[in-house]
């Protein structure tokens, strides 16, 4: 069984399709990152996948079950971390944690999971005085004390430092080896490339291009700008396989300290999928 299907999605407010028909299928295991502009319909479409929005029109079945539909034992399977989640400010990071790890049937220790988001010189702090980075953490821990089979990452590490930024993507493959699915919205281009094992690029409601981060929308086959300076002139030649191109310059004595080779990005092709939709 699948984590996630999704087939035909759609939801409209008033008249207009904020999701205009989404297919989607997350294996169990998958690391998955939807990603796409401000108001593409990607928040819309996570919170139907975790029950908290009802759709217009779709069918939706997530660990086996209608999110729509599904009751306490399918919601204690599942880890949510919300884009704007509102703290109980007033409690310590180990008292919010320990409240929520109660309404799980197997959870993890409270002090574990603050561990794993690199809280712990914070467990005895009152989440009112973190900083916004801080708080985004003790949102993670929220999500994962539950042991969740799937989790739901809305923008996780907006507002992260660097260095926590990669602390979090390790926490994200360390919860993937041990099997968890993830699906993550993101803006970090960086982010979903380190992360996802595949990515759909989400457009004004509909998904226009799908796969891994290293072929999304045609990226493994595009050429490669080879660009170097043979006396005193600046060459560019495109090539599918530079290696040709490399013989013949070494062949030539050119000197290839002022070669580079360069591919579309993640984010080049991302724009231009995003582009072409405008
Ligand atoms: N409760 C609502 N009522 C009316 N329109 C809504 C509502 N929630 C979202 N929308 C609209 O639906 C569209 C999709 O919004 P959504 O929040 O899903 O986008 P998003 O891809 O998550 O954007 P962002 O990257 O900014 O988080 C937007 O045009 C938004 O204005």
């Amino acid at each position: 069984m699948e984590a996630i299907e999704v087939s035909g999605l759609r939801k409209t407010y008033r008249d207009r399709d904020a999701v205009a028909g989404i297919d989607l299928v997350v294996a169990r295991g998958e690391i998955f990152a939807l990603l796409g502009p401000n108001g593409a319909g990607k928040t819309t479409t996570v919170e139907i996948l975790e029950g908290h929005r009802r759709r217009t029109a779709g069918d939706v079945r997530v660990l086996g079950e209608d999110p729509g539909k599904a009751g306490s034992a399918w919601r204690s399977r599942i880890g949510i971390v919300l884009q704007d989640a509102d703290d109980a400010a007033d409690l310590t990071v180990y008292e919010m944690v320990r409240h929520i790890a109660g309404f799980y049937p197997g959870p993890r220790g409270a002090d574990e999971a603050i561990e794993l988001v690199g809280l712990t010189a914070k467990r005895n702090s009152k989440i009112r005085t973190l900083s916004g980075g801080q708080r985004r953490r003790v949102d993670v821990a929220l999500g994962i004390v539950g042991r969740p089979e799937l989790l739901f990452l809305d923008e996780p590490t907006t507002g992260f430092d660097p260095e926590a930024r990669r602390h979090f993507w390790d926490l994200i493959r360390t919860l993937a080896g041990d099997g968890t699915t993830i699906l993550l919205t993101t803006h970090y281009l960086d982010e979903a490339e380190a992360l996802a094992d595949r990515l759909a690029v989400i457009a004004d409601g509909r998904i226009v291009a799908e796969g891994t981060p290293a072929t999304l929308g045609g990226r493994g086959a595009a050429q490669a700008k080879v660009t170097w300076r043979e006396g005193g002139t600046v060459h560019t030649e495109q090539h599918t396989d530079p290696g040709e191109l490399l013989r013949r310059l070494l062949d030539d004595g050119v000197d290839l300290t002022t070669l580079t080779i360069t591919r579309p990005t993640l984010e080049d092709t991302y724009l231009s999928l995003i582009g072409a939709t405008r």
